[in-house]
């Protein structure tokens, strides 16, 4: 059946045509984002959703979203979409970080100008038939020190522009690195050297618990006299009420607001101040950047819903539809293993070491750690995927390694998964083989060569003889079909393992006649996924 994705905001029409293009059923419904009931109503019955920033994707509506896969945010900033639930249920957040980068920076630059200029007012004046010419005198913007807070992609660009303007600009980016810095031709400064020195202030940092409020009442207060700020960013960066009084007094000299602490504004104590430029959040709108990042996160939603492939997700590491095809296999296999050593597991698990050898160890380690985390946890919660894992074994406080060599032997390449607890170390691994199927390999240090199919029987015993007689004659004497068998022994009389691909579930009455034979230490079923 064809994935069905449901567009909830304003969405450039190009994202229906792609989503239809590449076969994904597609609803758009763009005044649904403003109707929470109505959109929890239906969500349901969708695989995906799209949208801007109308829709909030709260944790009540991602917890309604039963069949939800992924949200695409058309946009950059995803402060409407609780990440930490949709990544708990394994649902992937996608922005498009690069399609309206542009378009915003030149609304930043815009807003300096008219904000230098007081074009809005001067414009509103000429219009009323008022013809006042002294009234609007403003200030050059040459030789004037733009200070930037936040130079990633957005930042970045007003540096370049703001340069072409012939201003000095100097930035505080905590994780802008000085060879970045020559390359956008800025000066690294710190915070406090940027409130005192800068004549306009440019904000391009996303809101987090460290930008909240960056422009406080106290930072306010440092500025230099006659500053001009601009906010492009997000509402919640500045504090609207110190910036009024501020504006007010005259200490900040104008003020061009493109977003506001709370959206729709329809009421600011900076509404209605002389010299205050204000849009209604609307960096992103042009024509170019709403086609593009309309087309990139229907082109990105569908390629993951369609091949598994993820771009830009903010909660999975990224894997091309290149990768998702040649690694599908070793997701696979990675995912038995876990799922292997979950099911053996009944302790508390405080690490999970994962070994990558040969052709293994050139892949995107990243998803395949994700997709062995979800094995392990799956027998604990069956809902977890590859989004939501992670973020599990972090709240458990399970500390996950990676090991990669290339010491390959007998394998093009394996996986080795060993799961730590209080008691003991545990750990397998297993190879693909050239067919695309997943093998395990050795299990507890023994060698095997075990086919893995959707029901399994596991033992432990002593290397003694009658062990394959008595398993097969249980086995056949409850009609249990034996498809693989395998043995494997760390010496002559040693211990061993034995490994029995079976046709249908094992029902525990069976395996306890096996147990009470008195021949094994372990006698366990074991379950796997092969879908
Ligand atoms: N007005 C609009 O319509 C519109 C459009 C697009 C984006 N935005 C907003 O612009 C923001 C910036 O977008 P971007 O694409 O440039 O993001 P980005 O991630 O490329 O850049 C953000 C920069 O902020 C820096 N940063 C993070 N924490 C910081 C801190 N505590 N102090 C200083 N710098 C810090 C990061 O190092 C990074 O360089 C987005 O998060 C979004 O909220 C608004
Ligand atoms: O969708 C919009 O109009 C705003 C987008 C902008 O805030 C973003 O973060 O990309």
């Amino acid at each position: 059946m064809a994935p069905r994705v449901l567009i909830s905001d304003e969405l450039s029409t190009a994202a229906v045509q792609i989503f239809k293009d590449r076969g994904v059923e597609v609803d758009y419904q763009p005044k649904l984002g403003k109707d929470k009931d109505a959109l929890l109503a239906i969500i349901g019955d969708y695989d995906g959703l799209a949208i801007r920033s109308a829709t909030k994707a709260t944790e009540k509506l991602i917890a309604a979203a039963a069949n939800l896969k992924v949200i695409g945010r058309a946009g950059i900033g995803v402060d409407n979409v609780d990440i930490p639930a949709a990544s708990k249920k394994g649902v992937i957040v996608m922005n498009t970080p690069f399609g309206n980068s542009i378009t915003t920076a030149e609304h930043a630059i815009a807003m300096m100008l008219a904000v230098a200029r007081q074009i809005p007012e001067a414009n509103a004046s000429t219009h009323a038939g008022k013809w006042e010419k002294s009234r609007f005198m403003g200030v050059e913007l040459t030789g004037k020190t733009l200070g930037v807070i936040g130079a990633g992609n957005i930042g970045g660009i007003v540096c370049d522009r703001a340069r072409g303007l012939r201003m000095k600009v100097i930035a505080y980016d905590p994780f802008l690195s000085e060879e970045r810095a020559d390359q956008l031709g800025v000066e690294k400064v710190e915070l406090e050297d940027l409130l005192h020195r800068a004549d306009f202030i440019t904000l391009h940092v996303p809101l987090t618990d460290q930008t909240r409020n960056i422009l406080s009442r106290e930072a306010i207060q440092k500025l230099k006299p006659g500053v001009r700020i601009v906010n492009c960013a997000r509402g919640g960066l500045v504090d609207e009420e110190a910036l009024a009084e501020a504006l007010k007094s005259g200490h900040v000299a104008g003020a061009a607001l493109d977003v506001f602490a709370v959206e729709p504004a329809t009421a600011s104590p900076l509404f209605n101040l002389p010299n205050v430029v204000c849009t209604p959040h609307l960096g992103a709108a042009t024509t170019e950047a709403q086609e593009n990042v309309a087309l990139q996160v229907a082109e990105q939603m569908s390629d993951y819903l369609l091949t598994g492939a993820v771009t830009n997700a903010l909660n999975m590491p990224s894997v091309t539809a290149e990768e998702a095809k040649v690694m599908g296999p070793w997701i696979r296999l990675a995912g038995h293993l876990g799922n292997f050593v979950g099911q053996m597991t009944d302790e508390p698990i405080k690490a999970i070491n994962v070994l990558y050898d040969g052709v293994a160890s050139t892949m995107n380690l990243a998803a395949l750690n994700c997709a062995v985390i979800a094995g392990i946890m799956r027998r604990a919660n069956p809902d977890v995927n590859l989004v939501s894992a992670p973020v599990i074994a972090r709240e458990r406080g399970i500390h996950v390694s990676t090991t990669r060599q290339d010491q390959t032997g007998m394998f093009e390449g394996y996986v080795k998964v060993t799961v730590v607890t209080d008691a003991r170390e545990r750990s397998v691994a297993g190879t693909v083989f050239s067919d695309g199927k997943p093998r395990f390999i050795q299990i507890k240090g023994i060698t095997v060569d075990a086919e893995i199919g959707a029901n399994m029987v596991y033992t432990t015993n002593e290397d003694v003889p009658g062990i394959i007689g008595t398993l097969g004659q249980t086995m056949g004497e409850n009609g249990v079909n034996i498809a693989n068998f395998t043995l494997g022994r760390s010496q002559r009389g040693g211990e061993a393992i034995a490994i029995l691909y079976v046709d249908d579930p094992v029902p525990e009455p069976i395996l306890d006649k096996l147990r009470r034979t008195g021949m094994f230490q372990q006698v366990k079923a074991l379950a796997f996924d092969m879908a």
